[in-house]
């Protein structure tokens, strides 16, 4: 029988022995151990720690021990409580905090912010204040007290995991905030939540057990570990273990939910198995598009961010793009210069810090411009694909490659299940990735990069691609299988028709690829020309970057060109 790797480790074994131990005294504690909790014997009062009575018995001859185990119910269960609401209010509000605009964003971290700077301590005796000393009423102080903790936790993790590229893919496919964050932000930050929450619960028994030490907890006749050591306390020069048993008990149970963190800690790399969603089944797929209007058209584009002193800072100053359908048009440019800021434009991927203007932007006759209604949603997702330079950000680690392919076809086309998973095993074939029935139930860190780039080129193939767009999709992988995904690419490019926009800092690779070049520097359009006549380049700039490529008959000891800056006279 193979052991479970979390057994293997000392304090995972210890977890779950201390947490079989537990759950055993909440279940079955008050079963097994109620009678002898209440039965009162006046001869034996407040006796001390014998083999009879292991913690001695109270004012009412009462055996401590069996109370302590009794307790376990009511202690437990208003930890998990008030660790519940703490992290389901946390959780909400840290979502809803992401998902606000960017004002009332603002608004809530400030709250938080505010409610994080009380000790929480204090907060829950504030709530406890307003909802009484009752078990329940601190069980909601307590829950309360915890709620900012997780909210500014949720909100920074979801924070960090919302700029990756596999989440602005999806929101290029189309899909809504909501179901982009349940199904590709809150997968991703579950496992540091859980860590937390096991971390939380330990200081949350803490907290009761303080709560109604204070008196401000659990009531008599109810009793909680709190209760029964502020009434061992009393006597705790006298007979001590009335005190101790309690305290035995709390730092036992707390230790328990703080190796469950460890060992929650320890398998943070292990996914959770991807949840099953409920479908719409229908094979409504949309039909390919013949029609062949014009793929791209952009006229005078310029996009500006908001600079250091508070002004907008124009980084695309006037590009100008025509695309027509199968045609292959590449952008080189060198670092900076404004190739990927001119593609995520076309994708309409910029993020509302930059200010766009075009005299026109068209993909197939749907304005870039303005805010697409539902149908042109529908058609982005499917007709425009969109790939990363590094295959590992833009996919979402936590969902196994199939279901992340599905998606555009199971959104947009509303295909069913079935159908879009065969599609995605067919895609995957296209582009030669090996062994794809089985392949498409992993995970992204099972596939090695040139597998991963290929995948997400499968993915844009889920679609009715018209229009794929290659951001440095080759840049992370070494040549042999830069290869293989160019030799994808165009095999895709084959099979759809589509057209392709592909953004390189190699001219190399680009002349060799693309039917059309662009070259771009600083934000303009230097030069425009046909890949076959680059050697006909008039612009000392794409001469420059032409000249940089060396061949198998460049002098190895001549110091290699030197592009200068935009300003100077560049000599080649
Ligand atoms: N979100 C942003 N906010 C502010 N400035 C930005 C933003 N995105 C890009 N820029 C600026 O716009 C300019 C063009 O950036 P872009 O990413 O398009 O360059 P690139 O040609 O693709 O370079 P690389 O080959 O290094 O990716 C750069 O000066 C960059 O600093």
């Amino acid at each position: 029988m193979r052991i479970p790797s979390f057994l293997r480790s000392p304090q995972g074994l210890a977890a779950s022995i201390g947490l079989v131990l537990v759950i055993l005294a909440t279940v079955f504690g008050p079963i097994v151990f109620g009678d002898l909790a209440t039965e009162r014997s006046i001869p034996d009062r407040q006796q001390g720690a014998s083999l009879g009575h292991p913690f001695g018995t109270d004012e009412l001859g009462r055996d401590l021990f069996a109370r302590v185990v009794v307790a376990t119910r009511v202690s437990v269960l208003l930890t998990l409580g008030a660790t519940g609401i703490s992290v389901v209010g946390g959780v909400l509000l840290g979502v809803i905090a992401v998902l606000l605009p960017k004002v009332l964003q603002r608004l809530v971290a400030g709250l938080i912010d505010i409610l994080l700077s009380f000790p929480w301590l204090l907060l829950a005796l504030f709530f406890s204040v307003i909802w009484g000393t009752t078990a329940v009423g601190a069980m909601l102080a307590v829950g309360f007290a915890g709620i900012p903790v997780f909210a500014r936790l949720t909100s920074t993790l979801a924070a960090s995991v919302a700029g990756s590229d596999y989440v602005r893919a999806a929101g290029m496919l189309g899909s809504g905030n909501l179901r982009t964050t349940f199904r590709h932000v809150v997968p991703n930050i579950l496992p540091p939540l859980l860590v937390n929450t096991a971390a939380h619960a330990s200081v949350t028994l803490l907290s009761f057990a303080a709560l109604s030490f204070l008196g401000l907890g659990v009531q008599a006749p109810e009793y909680d570990w709190g209760r029964l050591l502020n009434e061992g306390s009393k006597r705790i020069y006298v007979d001590p273990m009335a005190a101790i048993g309690p305290g035995i008990a709390i730092v036992l149970v707390g230790v328990v939910f703080a190796l469950l963190g460890e060992v929650f800690s320890e398998s943070g790399g292990r996914r959770l198995p991807p949840k099953a969603v409920r479908r719409r089944r229908s094979t409504d797929y949309v039909a390919p598009v013949t029609d062949e209007t014009t793929t791209l058209e952009m006229t005078d584009l310029r996009v500006a961010f908001p600079g250091r002193d508070g002004g907008m800072v124009e980084r695309v100053h006037g590009v100008s793009l025509t695309i027509q359908p199968g045609e292959t048009v590449g952008i080189v440019g060198e670092s900076g210069s404004g190739k990927s800021v001119t593609a995520s434009a076309v994708a309409g991927l910029l993020g509302p810090d930059a200010l766009v203007t075009s005299t026109r932007l068209m993909f197939r006759e749907i304005d870039m411009t303005a805010v697409p209604n539902a149908s042109e949603r529908r058609r982005l997702g499917l007709e425009q694909a969109m790939i990363f330079q590094d295959p590992l950000t833009s996919l979402n680690p936590a969902l196994t490659i199939g279901r992340q392919m599905r998606e555009a076809s199971e959104v947009h086309a509303r295909m069913s299940r079935a159908d879009s998973l065969r599609r995605a095993v067919d895609k995957l074939n296209l582009v030669r990735i090996p062994d794809a029935e089985r392949r498409i139930g992993q995970l992204p860190h099972e596939f090695s990069g040139g597998m991963r780039q290929r995948a997400m080129i499968a993915m844009g193939l889920m679609g009715n691609p018209r229009l794929i767009i290659a951001d440095e999709p080759t840049t992370a992988l070494d040549v042999t299988v830069q290869r293989q995904v160019m030799q994808a690419l165009r095999e895709a490019q084959n099979t759809t028709g589509a057209a392709i926009l592909f953004i390189s800092h190699d001219i190399a690779l680009v002349s060799g690829f693309c039917d059309r070049i662009i070259v771009m520097r600083d934000g303009r359009v230097v030069e425009e020309i046909a890949a076959d006549r680059l050697d006909e380049a008039q612009h000392p700039y794409t001469r420059g970057l032409i000249a940089c490529v060396p061949d198998m008959t460049t002098d190895r000891t001549a110091v290699l060109p030197v592009i200068a800056a935009a300003d100077e006279e560049i000599t080649v």
